[in-house]
């Protein structure tokens, strides 16, 4: 009996596969490679001296999913395969739409087809949207602001009808809040694709050359400094989230969400200078203007995880920072065997 982990050669997945591999498991990967590179499941060997099975399909594709099932026995399912860009689904929605909600949906058929009844699904902290008052519980309202965090609610609210129909499932939906960092070993990590989007990559690409500047967006906000706050949480921590996560649904019944974040809040100038004191650069940076969607402040009330999953995150920033600078330097343009040239502003 195997756990299979879709989408498990990107970024949080290649993590958990590790994870899992330490705690015991049987891993199976399926992934379409869409926002990855086989690399880092050559790497995830590398690591855990162990070789882990990889189907190269589409999640949309029934066929090819169902034979998947036949020709393994899965305990559990992991489901990390999705499209993440928030701004990318804002100008392409149906290609969202599409992937994020199709391919689960034809997950979800195979599972039942072959009596497999436990899940563990990324869904994000996107899908409370704009929220006044902080820290988040799970039971904030939902009301997410862009496409993509919407299909994960809609995702949210398929699991919650199923299991409402069928009692015997049993679904841990896992909030994330921001995850950033890579595995100690510095041999895997966030694959940088084009110009990066969220924080620490985009400081990680200034520091290693390949970006001249950051731009931080905004210093208005009401937070001390004026700029985001946001709960950042090492990607080893959210691996290991998973695998407790994965305990708890085989061993009871029903929908149960959780938020994975650290509970900490820290500034995008408190990011700035924690990635500093770990990589020993200076990062040039400026001021812009705001970033439109973002909220001033998230973070996560992480009670519920730690207190019903015994699960605890043990990264602080700077090791968050440190790791993520690792990866970095050692690969400064992510799995590419043959770098391509420097990007610069
Ligand atoms: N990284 C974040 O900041 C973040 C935050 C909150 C939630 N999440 C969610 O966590 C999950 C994993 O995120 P990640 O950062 O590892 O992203 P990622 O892009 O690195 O990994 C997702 C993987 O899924 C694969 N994939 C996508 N569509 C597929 C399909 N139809 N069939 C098969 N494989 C497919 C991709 O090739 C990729 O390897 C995603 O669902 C994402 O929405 C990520
Ligand atoms: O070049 C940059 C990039 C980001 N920021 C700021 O840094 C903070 C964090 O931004 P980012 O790393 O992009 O994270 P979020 O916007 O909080 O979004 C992340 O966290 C969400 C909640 O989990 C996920 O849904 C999203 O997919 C993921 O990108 C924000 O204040 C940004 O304005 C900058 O100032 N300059």
């Amino acid at each position: 009996m195997a756990i299979l982990v879709t989408g498990g050669a990107g970024y949080i997945g290649s993590h958990t596969c590790i994870a899992l591999i330490e705690a015991g498991y049987d891993v199976v990967v399926v992934d379409n490679f869409s926002n990855s590179r086989t690399d880092a499941m050559t790497r995830v060997t590398e690591i855990t001296g162990r070789s882990i099975p990889v189907y190269d399909l589409d999640l949309s594709n029934p066929i090819a999913v169902a034979h998947l099932f036949l020709t393994n026995t899965f305990e559990a399912v992991i489901h990390f395969a999705g499209l993440k860009s928030v701004s990318e689904s804002v100008s392409d929605p149906l290609k969202y739409y599409s992937n994020n909600l199709s391919g689960t949906l034809v997950l979800l058929e195979a599972m039942k087809k072959f009596g497999v009844t436990n899940l563990v699904f990324s869904s994000t902290a996107a899908v409370y949207g704009m929220q006044e008052s902080m820290p988040v519980r799970e039971q904030a309202p939902l009301a997410p602001i862009s496409p993509y965090g919407r299909t994960k609610l809609m995702i949210e609210m398929m699991l919650s009808d199923l299991v409402a129909a069928q009692p015997r499932w049993s679904v841990a939906v896992l909030r994330y809040f921001n995850p950033v960092g890579a595995h100690p070993s510095g041999l895997i990590g966030e694959d940088p694709s084009g110009i990066p989007n969220n924080l620490v990559p985009y400081i990680s690409q200034v520091a290693v050359g390949n970006l001249e500047t950051l731009t931080v967006h905004g210093d208005d906000y009401p937070t001390p400094d004026g700029t985001c706050i946001r709960d950042y949480i090492h990607v080893m921590d959210l691996a290991s989230g998973h695998v407790k996560a994965l305990d708890y649904v085989m061993s009871r019944h029903g929908l149960r969400p959780f938020n994975l974040g650290t509970g900490i809040g820290a500034s995008v100038l408190e990011v700035i200078s924690a990635f500093e004191q770990a990589s020993g650069i200076k990062i040039p940076w400026h001021i812009g203007p705001r970033r439109i969607g973002d909220a001033a402040i998230s973070y996560a009330d992480v009670t519920r995880a730690t207190v019903e999953l015994d699960w605890h995150p043990t990264y602080e920033l700077v090791d968050m920072c440190r790791d993520a600078w690792r990866w970095q330097s050692n690969f400064p343009h992510g799995y590419q065997t043959h770098p391509a040239p420097p990007v610069l502003t």
